[in-house]
């Protein structure tokens, strides 16, 4: 049964696709560190009492990345890219969120991800995935196929600071009149979506991600803009493989200011775990399942790292 599956059984599957590098994050393993600062707007904060919506700068610890637990993963893997933010609200308390550069996730249930983990294991006899598992598995898990085909179409972007970051899950907005409200949110570039030509995606090396962000921060922060769509009865909620119609009401929650990056060795992102369901007051969780299933697979995924395995 789907409910069997535990963060246990999942975090083997992913060491068991990838390997294992000691000490480091067992998914999006390659990655870069960046700081920078986010200010809400009031209309955001007329949806959520979140201290993030006050309109007063709220420090934040960025980390960008590449998922997969290859940690050397060339930078042009048509694979999703990561940017997790960790917001220090003024009360102490923190909010997280962790994002891909998919609009919709490959896996409805846990089950689907532990399956396309142990379907991607690379054959022994030839250091690849078998072909034939993967059809496989495409065929018997319909909820993998809108996220793969989302990275087949759009090639990976040229630069962490090119691309945009959905949130994917539904989360909840609660103000401060206790109205809820079911939002989506996504962060977009405001140096605009850029992606890698197919010749650029055969020329570059494999390592360019991390300075190029390091680079461009040099130049000036880079911004995105925090876009909330606001769901409508029917919308779906528990599930991350659903786009939600184009035309929902969107708002403008604010503006994410990163003003440097640095590589992730010893730098502040590199202890945080990462956790989505980290959240302060004014922003609660949805019962999706993978949302939920998060949550203990990254601090299995963390306590193992910290103690140097
Ligand atoms: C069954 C579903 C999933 C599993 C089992 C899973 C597992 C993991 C694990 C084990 C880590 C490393 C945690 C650490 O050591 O700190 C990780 C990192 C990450 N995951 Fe997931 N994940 C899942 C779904 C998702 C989804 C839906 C998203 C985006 C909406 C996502 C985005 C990320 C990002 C951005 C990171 C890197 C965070 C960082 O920079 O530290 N993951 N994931």
């Amino acid at each position: 049964a789907q409910d069997e599956v535990t963060a246990d059984q999942v975090v083997t599957a992913i060491e068991g696709t990838f390997g294992v590098t000691p000490g480091e994050r067992r998914n999006h393993t390659k990655g870069v560190c960046a700081l920078g600062e986010f200010v809400g707007s009031p209309e955001a904060a007329s949806y959520s009492r979140s201290a993030l919506f006050s309109g007063k700068p709220i420090p934040v610890v960025a980390r960008f990345s590449l998922a997969g637990g290859n940690p050397k993963a060339p930078d042009t893997t048509k694979s999703a890219r990561g940017m997790a933010l960790e917001f220090k609200l003024p009360d102490g308390g923190v909010q997280h969120m962790t994002m891909l550069n998919t609009p919709v996730f490959g896996a409805m249930q846990p089950k689907t991800f532990l399956d396309m983990m142990i379907a991607t294991k690379p054959d022994p006899a030839t250091g690849k995935p078998d072909p034939e598992k993967i059809k496989e598995f495409k065929a018997t898990h319909p909820d993998s196929l809108a996220q793969a085909d989302f990275l087949a179409r759009n090639n990976p972007p040229a630069s962490f600071a090119t691309s945009a970051y959905f949130g994917i899950h539904t989360f909840k907005f609660i103000n401060r009149t206790n109205k809820t409200s079911l939002v989506r949110w996504r962060f977009v570039p405001q140096d605009g979506e850029k992606r890698l030509t197919d010749e650029q995606l055969k020329s570059l090396p494999a390592n360019f991600l991390e300075y190029a962000l390091i680079e461009r921060t040099r130049l000036g922060p880079v911004r995105w803009n925090m876009l909330v769509s606001i769901g409508e009865p029917g919308d779906p909620e528990n599930n991350p493989t659903l786009a939600w119609p184009e035309n929902r009401k969107q708002i403008k929650a604010g503006t994410l200011t990163i003003s440097s990056a640095m590589p992730q060795k010893d730098a502040a992102c590199e202890k945080i775990n990462y956790d989505p369901l980290v959240m302060a007051d004014g922003i609660a969780p949805t019962n999706d399942p993978i949302l939920l299933f998060r949550s203990p697979a990254y601090a299995i995924s963390f306590a193992k790292r910290l103690g140097g395995m």
